[in-house]
C-alpha cells in the first residue's frame, strides 16, 4: 500500500511538472498562468510568515522563511522573463508545507491559518487523488497544535473547515481533470472510427519529424486507402461504408503495438506512425494489413482491399515532405492495380541486426 502511495505521488509529481503534461500552446499558457498564481500564494504565505517570527525574536524560523519566499520571488521573476523557473510547483509546494508546520510548532498557532491556501494548492498543484494523501497527513500534523492553542469548540470549527477546503479542492480539480480528458479525447478523436484524427496526426507526425532530425530516431509513416470506396457506398450505402471504416481501424489497432498510432487522415484515409521502425519493416507490416483486409470479409457482399504507400523520414525534408512522399507511394500503389504497398527507399542502414530486430507489432 505505502509503495503504490509513494509511486502516486511521485507519479503525480512528476505529471504536474506541468511542461511535461502541456502539450498545446494553450496548454502550456494556461499551466504557466496557474503556476504563477501558485507560486505567488506560495510567496504572499512565507513573507507574513518570516515578519511574525522575526518580531518575537525567532530567528531561525524568520530568516527561513525569509530565505525561501525571496528564491520563490526569485522563481517567478525567472516564470516571467523566461517562461521557466528554477522550481517547479511540486518543489515549491514541498518546501513550504514544513515551515508553516514548523512555524506552527514554533508556537505560532496564526500559522495555522495559512493551512487553508495549503488545502486549497496541495490538490491543484498535485491534480489527482495524491493531492488528498499529501493534504491529509498535512492536517493530521497540525492536530495537537490546533487543540492546544484554541479551545475545544473553536479547534473543532477550524478542524473541519481545513478538511472541508481540503475536500472541495480536490473534488473540484477532479471534476476538472476529467472535464479536460474528455475534452481532449473528443478534440484528438475521429467521432466514427475511433482513430486519432488528423489534427493529432500532423502534432505527432512534426514531433517524429523533429526526433528524426535531432536524434536521428527512425520512424516509419505508413499511409493506407480503402480501394473503390465510392462503390462500396454507391452500391451499399453509405452506411455499410462507415462499418468498413470501423472494421478496418479495428483490424489496425489489434495488429499494430501499443507504442504505434493509427490516424483517419480524412475520408477512407488512413495513416499509421510506427517508432522505432525501418522502412522494411513498415513494409511487412503494410502487406500483413492489406492481407487480412482482404481476408477479413468485412463485408459480405464484396471484397474489400487497401493500397499503402511507406516511407521513413530519412529521405524528405520537412515533415510535409514526408508525407507527401508517403502518399506518393500510396498513389503509386494505386496506379499499379491496387491491393498493394509501396515504399520509399530509406535513405539510412541500421546496422542489422537491430533493423530486423525492431518489433513491427505486438
Ligand atoms: N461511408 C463513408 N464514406 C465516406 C466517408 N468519408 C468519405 N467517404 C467517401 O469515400 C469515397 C472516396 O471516393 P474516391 O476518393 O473516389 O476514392 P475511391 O472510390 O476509394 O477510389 P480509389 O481511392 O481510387 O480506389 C467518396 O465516395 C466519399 O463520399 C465516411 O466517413 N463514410
Amino acid at each position: 500500500m505505502k509503495r503504490v502511495l509513494g509511486e502516486r505521488i511521485a507519479g503525480d509529481l512528476v505529471a504536474s511538472g506541468v511542461s511535461a503534461v502541456a502539450s498545446s500552446p494553450e496548454e502550456m499558457r494556461r499551466d504557466r498562468r496557474a503556476n504563477l498564481h501558485i507560486l505567488f500564494l506560495l510567496a504572499v504565505i512565507l513573507a507574513p510568515l518570516a515578519y511574525r517570527h522575526w518580531s518575537t525574536g525567532e530567528w531561525l524560523p524568520a530568516a527561513a522563511a525569509l530565505v525561501l519566499s525571496a528564491v520563490f520571488v526569485a522563481n517567478l521573476w525567472m516564470i516571467l522573463r523566461r517562461r521557466s523557473g528554477f522550481l517547479s510547483p511540486p518543489t515549491v509546494l514541498l518546501l513550504t508545507i514544513p515551515l508553516v508546520i514548523l512555524s506552527v510548532m514554533f508556537g505560532q498557532e496564526y500559522s495555522l491559518f495559512w493551512m487553508y491556501p495549503l488545502m486549497v494548492a496541495v490538490p491543484s498543484i498535485l491534480r489527482t487523488g495524491a493531492g488528498m494523501w499529501l493534504g491529509a497527513p498535512c492536517l493530521m500534523v497540525v492536530i495537537p497544535a490546533v487543540f492546544l492553542e484554541f479551545e475545544t469548540g473553536m479547534a473543532l470549527i477550524m478542524l473541519v473547515s481545513m478538511i472541508h477546503t481540503l475536500l472541495v479542492s480536490w473534488w473540484l480539480m477532479r471534476a476538472v481533470n476529467q472535464q479536460s480528458s474528455r475534452y481532449r479525447n473528443l478534440v484528438i478523436h475521429d467521432a466514427l472510427t475511433g482513430a486519432k484524427n488528423r489534427r493529432h496526426f500532423e502534432e505527432e507526425l512534426a514531433s517524429a519529424f523533429s526526433l528524426w532530425q535531432r536524434h536521428k530516431r527512425i520512424s516509419a509513416l505508413i499511409m493506407l486507402d480503402v480501394d473503390h470506396f465510392k462503390a462500396v457506398n454507391d452500391e451499399l450505402g453509405h452506411a455499410a461504408g462507415d462499418e468498413v471504416l470501423k472494421a478496418l481501424v479495428a483490424l489496425i489497432q489489434e495488429r499494430i503495438r501499443g507504442a504505434d498510432t493509427v490516424f483517419r487522415y480524412g475520408g477512407e484515409e488512413f495513416a499509421i506512425l510506427l517508432p522505432e521502425t525501418t522502412v522494411s519493416r513498415a513494409l511487412v507490416l503494410a502487406n500483413e494489413l492489406r492481407d487480412r483486409v482482404k481476408t477479413s470479409h468485412m463485408l459480405p457482399e464484396r471484397r474489400v482491399t487497401i493500397s499503402l504507400g511507406v516511407c521513413d523520414p530519412s529521405v524528405a525534408e520537412s515533415a510535409d515532405d514526408w508525407l507527401r512522399q508517403a502518399d506518393a507511394a500510396l498513389y503509386r500503389a494505386k496506379a499499379a492495380g491496387r491491393d498493394r504497398a509501396q515504399q520509399v527507399a530509406s535513405l539510412v542502414q541500421l546496422p542489422e541486426p537491430l533493423g530486423d530486430a525492431l518489433p513491427i507489432w505486438r
